[in-house]
């Protein structure tokens, strides 16, 4: 996806329907956060999104899976409006306010930590707001620190907090963790976990890791040329352990939908 920063504001008109809104009524009569009907976006000849059909209610958490080049950046894209000049129809109803992160934190290299998570918060108490908000994911303290003098996780931290802080309806995420280690990435999910629950933005998460679904979701859906191919609650009781006959059978069935046979794959 193209270089943004966190906390996003929609502003740009776009070529499909778009109408910005904080909540629609979803098909069973509840609140959604999301509602998309039949979104087309097209490069050239090529038909990305093909009438894809997806609603995310106010406060879930949607892990979105799909085969390399399946659409699942030009979904976020149309979400967080930011592909002005795709060809696309169809309608899309998203929260005005949007935050996204990507897997490099794209913190502002000439600002400090904190000046980096309250740019663009207005106001008496944003900069004690940005206070809190270094502190809840453990980095009290690093307030005046460049972000050059941080860990890849300590930055993605930050990157996370920042969005958080403007406190979205929606928070999209590209492969937040994708160029993290396996352990600050165990890490980095406890932390999303914690700050989801206490914020309760609704989130979409585009993750390649069946097991990063598993764990953070409520629900997962796998992309398939442009459409979507499976839609499955994560009706597991906490904690979420990979032993399990029902977190098996549910990896096997995400994974025969990505085209992985269990044969190929390491318990
Ligand atoms: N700006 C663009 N111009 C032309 N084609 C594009 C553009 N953006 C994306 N595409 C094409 O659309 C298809 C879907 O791309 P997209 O990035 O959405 O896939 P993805 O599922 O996120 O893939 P990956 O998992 O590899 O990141 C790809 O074939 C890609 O080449």
């Amino acid at each position: 996806m193209a270089a943004h920063a966190g906390g996003l504001r929609n502003t740009a008109k776009n070529t499909a329907k778009n109408t910005a809104k904080d909540t629609a009524e979803d098909t069973a009569g509840g609140r959604a956060t999301v509602r998309i009907e039949g979104l087309v976006r097209s490069f050239g000849e090529r038909r990305v999104l093909d009438g894809l059909d997806l609603s995310i209610a106010t406060g879930e958490f949607v892990a979105l899976l799909g085969r390399s080049g399946s659409g699942k950046s030009t979904l976020l894209r149309a979400l967080a409006r930011l592909d002005h000049d795709v060809a696309g129809s169809g309608v899309l109803t998203a929260p005005d306010h949007v935050s996204v992160v990507f897997q490099d934190a794209r913190l502002l290299p000439w600002k400090r930590l904190l000046d980096n998570v309250v740019l663009g918060l207005d106001g008496p108490s944003a900069e004690q707001h940005g206070k809190d908000a270094l502190a809840e994911v453990g980095l009290a303290g690093r307030e005046r620190a460049w972000p050059v003098e941080l860990s890849g996780g300590e930055q993605q931290r930050v990157s996370l907090v920042r969005s958080l802080v403007r406190e979205p309806r929606l928070l999209l995420a590209d492969e937040p963790f994708g160029a993290l280690d396996a352990l600050t990435r165990i890490r980095m999910h406890a932390l999303l976990r914690r700050l989801c629950e206490r914020h309760r933005p609704a989130v979409l998460l585009v993750t390649h890791d069946v097991d990063e679904a598993i764990a953070l979701a409520d629900r997962v859906v796998v992309l398939d040329r442009g459409r979507i191919a499976a839609d499955l609650p994560v009706d597991l009781p906490a904690p979420r352990r990979h032993g399990s006959t029902a977190y098996a059978a549910l990896r096997g069935r995400l994974l025969g939908h990505l085209g992985v046979e269990l044969g190929e794959t390491a318990p």
